[in-house]
Formats: C-alpha cells, sequence, structure tokens
C-alpha cells in the first residue's frame, strides 16, 4: 500500500482497501491483453474543458416587467435543452444555513465508519463506495446519506448517535429550501412546454414526503485520476445540488466533460431521467460524475425531486417515445440492471421502439 494512503483515517469507508484489490487485480484490455488498472482508467478520461454553465437570476422571474420574466423562462429552458444542467443565483436559501449544512456533514462524516454503517441515519440510508465494483471505473471515492424527507424528522430517524436535533433541524430547513427552487425550476420548465406550470411538480406526484436530500462527502483520495462519483444521470425529476468550493463536479457536454466550477452564491440544477421523459426529450438528463481530491475532502448536498412510487410518468405531450411506466417500475429497473451488470441503462430501456437488445 502506497504510503500516501495513510492519509485514510478510520472514520473513513474502507474505500483503500476497496481500491487495491481492484488496483491489484488489474483490467483486461480489450484488444491488446492485460493493461494494469489505473492506466486502464486513465486513458478514458477525456479533456476536460472550462465553460461556464449557463447561469439564471431566479429573482427575474418574479420581476414587475412580463418581458422580462419570459426571457428568464427561455433561457432556462434552453440551459435545461442544451446543457441539462445550469446555475441558479438568488434561489433564497440562505448562505448561513448551507454553511451551517456543511458543518453538521463534517461532524456526521467524521464518526466511526462502524457506528455509520450500523446506524445509518434511517435505516439503509448511508451507503460508500460501490462495494460490488469489479474495476476502477466502478470504484466512487465516496460515502453519502441518501435519506427520504418523510424519515428526516420522521419516528425512525431514531438513532440518536447520529441523528442530533441540530443535524435533523438543519436537514429540514434545507430541504423546505431546496424544495422551493425545485418547485419554481421545474414549474418554470413545464410552463414552457405549454403546461399548466402552477399545478407542477404536484401534478406529477411529487410532495414534501416523496423526495430526497442526500448529504455526500468525498474524502481525500492519493489514487490519481479516482473518481469520487462514477458517472450516472439522477433518476429523479430534477436534482438541486449545493457543493462546497473543493471542486470536482464534471458534466457531460457536447462529448466532452466540463468542469463546473463552485460558485458560492449559486446552486447548481440538474435535470433527471424523469423530466427527460415527461418533456420528451426536450430537456436532457445527461452524465455527470466528481473527479476525487488529493489535497481537500468535499462535500456536497442534493435534493431529488422525485414522485411517489405509483405516480404515473407521463408526458406533456403525445406521441411519447416511451412507453408509460411508474417511477418504482423505474427504480426497480435501474437496480436491476445494477446489480446484474455493474451499469444503469435508464431511460432508453422504456422505448417503445426499443434497441436494446
Ligand atoms: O457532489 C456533487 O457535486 C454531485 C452529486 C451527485 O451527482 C449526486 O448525488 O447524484
Ligand atoms: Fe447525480
Amino acid at each position: 500500500m502506497p504510503a500516501s494512503a495513510e492519509v485514510a483515517t478510520t472514520n473513513d469507508p474502507p474505500l483503500v482497501d476497496s481500491y487495491c484489490a481492484l488496483l491489484l487485480g488489474g483490467e483486461l484490455g480489450s484488444s491488446s491483453g492485460f493493461v494494469p488498472a489505473a492506466q486502464a482508467l486513465s486513458a478514458e478520461s477525456l479533456t476536460v474543458l472550462q465553460r461556464d454553465l449557463p447561469t439564471i437570476d431566479l429573482k427575474r422571474l418574479t420581476s414587475g416587467d412580463p418581458r422580462e420574466r419570459d426571457v428568464c423562462a427561455d433561457a432556462m429552458a434552453s440551459a435545461a435543452s442544451e446543457w441539462g444542467f445550469f446555475q441558479v443565483t438568488n434561489h433564497g436559501v440562505g448562505r448561513e444555513l448551507l454553511e451551517e449544512m456543511r458543518r453538521e456533514q463534517a461532524v456526521l462524516f467524521h464518526q466511526p465508519f462502524d457506528t455509520k454503517e450500523k446506524a445509518g441515519l434511517v435505516d439503509g440510508s448511508y451507503r460508500w463506495g460501490n462495494p460490488t465494483a469489479t474495476s476502477l471505473r466502478q470504484l466512487s471515492w465516496s460515502e453519502a446519506f441518501h435519506v427520504p424527507l418523510a424519515s428526516i424528522c420522521g419516528e425512525d430517524c431514531v438513532h440518536a448517535q447520529l441523528s442530533s436535533l441540530s443535524l435533523r433541524g438543519v436537514m429540514q430547513e434545507v430541504a423546505d429550501a431546496m424544495s422551493r427552487v425545485a418547485d419554481t425550476v421545474a414549474g418554470t420548465l413545464a410552463k414552457n412546454l405549454g403546461h399548466a406550470g402552477s399545478a407542477f411538480p404536484a401534478a406529477a406526484g411529487c410532495d414534501g414526503t416523496t423526495c430526497f436530500l442526500r448529504l455526500n462527502r468525498y474524502p481525500l483520495c492519493p489514487f490519481a485520476d479516482t473518481l469520487g462519483m462514477v458517472p450516472h444521470t439522477d433518476s429523479d425529476f430534477l436534482t438541486i445540488v449545493c457543493q462546497d468550493q473543493v471542486g470536482g463536479l464534471e458534466i457531460m457536454n457536447d462529448s466532452h466533460w466540463v468542469a463546473v466550477k463552485p460558485h458560492p452564491d449559486a446552486l447548481v440544477v440538474n435535470v433527471g431521467d424523469l423530466f427527460q421523459a415527461w418533456s420528451n426529450n426536450r430537456y436532457k438528463s445527461v452524465e455527470h460524475k466528481v473527479v476525487a481530491n488529493s489535497k481537500a475532502e468535499r462535500f456536497s448536498v442534493a435534493y431529488f425531486l422525485c414522485p411517489s412510487h405509483d405516480s404515473l410518468i407521463g408526458t406533456y405531450g403525445k406521441p411519447s417515445p416511451y412507453r408509460p411506466f411508474t417511477f418504482g417500475e423505474y427504480r426497480r429497473k435501474v437496480q436491476d440492471d445494477v446489480r446484474q451488470t455493474g451499469k444503469k441503462i435508464g431511460l432508453p430501456n422504456f422505448l417503445k421502439c426499443s434497441t436494446i437488445s
């Protein structure tokens, strides 16, 4: 094990062990025989571009001038179509609240690994790395608590050791504030397609009990070219992310990875698979990933706008390229694919004219 691996603390999940096992295992190159795992990983990474993500000032949506409101809504819809990602400013989530969230996350994640793993925060909410990874490409150098909003202050959040009252209070406040942002953005995007905006996302089956808050931590990583989170799309309508100032989030745009430079006053918004389906592919759910960092640990908090499991994901207009499916069906298919093949297929599974064999 390299000396630098000693930066791992006993509070970190066993990421170094996972990494070493995969590294020693190596990987088979597709045509030229054996390729050491680290080399295989870096050969895959494409050039990272520095491009400015569109920034939408949400204050303009409430301007007294209807033209300004329309210009803002159009800019948001263009960003959702062309990038699938944008940043929002004047979003109403207080900077102090977000700083408090980060402090609470540090306290929570710096607890011993055993405590986090055994207690969860809510049952089954803790996850780390990818214990079933068979290659370095599948290893996520991170840990997270993925918490249903219904549970934050519910009775099943009983693990006193982890769920301090202050943590639960801050999580609830962040969830409430981010849900207002999600409703505004989703309503604006839906209206831009011709839907009666005020009824969305409630009309799509989303409410305060169906969404999730995910607390992410990316520990220091001593190995070059490691991913903090592997490339993925989100299986929701919309995601609102607050990242700290460390950086590492990259999104796919025009066949290149684009680094999302942290902006102290902005939240990152991305379209999820369900909105892509609902919008008949007008809005794009694009791949994104997080690159691990060797100098600083990184925290982020993500709010996932999800409907109830039995909600039917239809479309705003017809015909849709997708057959109707429920959110529960979608999640089950994603989980089955990941379990069986190590990879999410997602929306292509639900195309009416499937090209998946
Ligand atoms: O940490 C980030 O910036 C992104 C997190 C993310 O993509 C996720 O939790 O799905
Ligand atoms: Fe994501």
